[in-house]
């Protein structure tokens, strides 16, 4: 491990809960890792890292109420990020301090930390009572944070909040001699293990057996795979060549974690035309793409078609309904209509559009199974996406497994090769002519907000939204809706809810046409337009209000 910097430090700066609480961000901790970006100071430094070490270790302690001669094993993992090994010694040294053994996994994604709490192998010092992985996701490169899981899953805001509080008490508690302590502790227990192999290996022989136990079910096919210089490059390597594709034409597989290339981000434009020119140019059948840290994911067809957002949710309801017919499809909030249409009569499914979140999506459908309602599918048209059959975990590169596997068996019952058979699957799915995603920013330091609460200042908004779309015979609000105000109208629809993590309110449009999106866009606006705190400037340029 390498020397700290933090444990010659003679006195940290204080820091208060309220600090220690802005490194939230829904389920996950998120900060600024590294200097670089101006006006974005450094807030998750190495000191606020073992903190979170120590506060982690000791809410594992008592969640699997174990007794301190236990030493619980936490793993850690990153993916690309140029701060990564620095944070990985940081939260080491936490552990080791509170007593806890850590193994280091090194370059990893986020659903293989996951699967090392669920792995039974000593081999790979395996199954881990906790692990870690340090993550931004797609956030430029001076960021950085930390997912966290156990065998019941990744760990949910109020578990998080109670890490942070815990860690600023931990933190100003931090001594010379203590800091000492625990990179000593740290060093006498640090260990390695390659467990991306482990990992993969289960990817490989989940696809083998899905084409019935070919050795090469991929054996002809032609993949080509964009990580975006992200954790994902293993994919092609450790998984596809394994299986016998051609992967010739993959790009930016090489950790480089400045992303030169661009956003590793299957909801960036650039990225997926990134891939999709990458099909072409090869002539490929199939192109995957990956966010940094792999628990995201999209696909493009042999014609550059995008299997991304609602057309990656059909094709996955498509392929999840042929094995369990009439089962229910839990999706976010700002599904498509045509999605629901599709699902419900063309797949005989049941489509549950709920909230906006990859970890509110999957633990409705866990909770929709423990009501009698079969789920198998938790998907977001973030490209975040869950399986019952595998374990309820959030895994970009499992998605791609079951798309591998229909190709696959398509061939094996010679229905032929290529990703036509993909394509046919979502043959019937309509799509809007028009979609927009609008975010409107609320301004915390407006003196409308009482205190600063951007909360309650967007729920007014909503309210008043409500009001008046109550008086325009024009618009219908959607019978069943889990979050913010869904609106249909001029054969489109219309979304406004509150960011799950920032000041904003994002809006989406779906319209057959332009036309008729301005129309749902100028009903927001005729609605909000008196909310000094909201910056409407966005939606104004839209409807040509501006
Ligand atoms: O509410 P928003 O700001 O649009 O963000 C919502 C998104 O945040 C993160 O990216 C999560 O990983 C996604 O699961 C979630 O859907």
């Amino acid at each position: 491990m390498a020397a700290s910097s933090s444990a010659s430090a003679t006195a940290l700066p204080y820091l208060d809960k309220t600090d220690f609480l802005k490194l939230q961000n829904g389920s996950d901790i998120r900060g600024v890792a590294i200097d670089g970006v101006e006006g974005e100071k450094v807030n998750l430094t190495e000191p606020v890292a073992e903190a979170i070490g120590t506060a982690f270790a000791a809410w594992l302690i008592e969640k699997k109420k174990a007794d301190p001669s236990q030493h619980l094993r936490v793993s850690i993992g990153y993916d690309t990020r140029i701060s990564a090994q620095l944070l990985q010694n940081a939260i080491s040294r936490g552990l080791a301090g509170a007593g806890l053994e850590f193994v280091h996994y090194g370059l990893a994604s986020t659903p293989a930390m996951f699967n090392s709490t669920l792995t039974k192998d000593e081999a790979f010092l395996c199954p881990a009572d906790g692990s870690i992985m340090i993550t931004a996701s797609h956030l430029p490169f001076n960021r950085n944070g930390f997912k966290f899981f156990t065998n019941a899953g990744g760990l949910g805001k109020a578990d998080i909040k109670d890490i942070l509080e815990r860690a600023a008490d931990i933190y100003n508690q931090f001594t010379p001699e203590s800091l000492k302590n625990s990179e000593k502790k740290a060093l006498l227990s640090f260990k390695k293990v390659d467990y991306m192999i482990a990992y993969t290996s289960d990817l490989v022989k989940a696809v083998r057996k899905a084409s019935g136990n070919i050795e090469k079910p991929l054996e002809g096919f032609h993949i080509v795979v964009d990580a975006g210089n992200g954790a994902g490059g293993f994919f092609a390597e450790k998984v596809l060549k394994p299986l016998g594709a051609r992967t010739s034409g993959s790009q930016f597989l090489e950790p480089d974690g400045m992303f030169p290339n661009h956003i590793p981000n299957p909801e960036d434009k650039a990225a997926m035309k990134a891939i999709t020119q990458a099909v072409l140019d090869n002539k490929a059948d199939l192109g995957i793409i990956f966010d940094t840290d792999v628990d995201r994911s999209a696909a493009v067809d042999f014609t550059g078609r995008e299997f991304n957002r609602n057309r990656l949710i059909a094709l996955m309801a498509a392929i999840v309904l042929e094995e369990h017919p009439g089962t229910t499809i839990v999706t976010d909030s700002v599904t498509s209509d045509g999605l629901t249409t599709f699902i419900e009569k063309k797949l005989g499914g049941r489509h549950h559009r709920f909230k906006r979140g990859y970890k509110n999506v999957i633990d409705e459908a866990i909770r929709l199974n423990s009501i009698g309602e079969e789920s198998h599918l938790a998907i977001e048209t973030s490209g975040h996406g869950a399986l019952k059959e595998n374990h309820w975990l959030d895994d970009g590169a499992y998605l791609m497994v079951k798309i591998l596997n229909k190709l696959a068996s398509a061939r094996a019952s010679g229905k032929g090769g290529g990703s036509k058979v993909l394509t046919d699957l979502i043959e019937g799915l309509q799509e809007p002519a028009f979609a927009i995603e609008l975010r409107l920013k609320i301004n915390q330091f407006h003196p409308d907000l009482k205190e600063g609460s951007f909360r309650e200042y967007g729920e007014d908004v909503l309210k008043q939204l409500e009001k008046s779309i109550g008086s325009d015979p024009s618009l219908h609000k959607a019978p069943v809706n889990h979050e913010g105000i869904r609106v249909s109208g001029f054969g489109g629809w219309f979304l406004l809810r509150l960011s799950l993590h920032d000041p904003v309110l994002p809006l989406n449009i779906e319209a057959p046409s332009n036309d008729d999106a301005v129309k749902l866009g100028h009903a927001v606006l005729a609605a909000v337009k008196d909310f000094g705190g909201l910056d409407t400037s966005a939606l104004k340029k839209f409807v040509g209000a501006s």
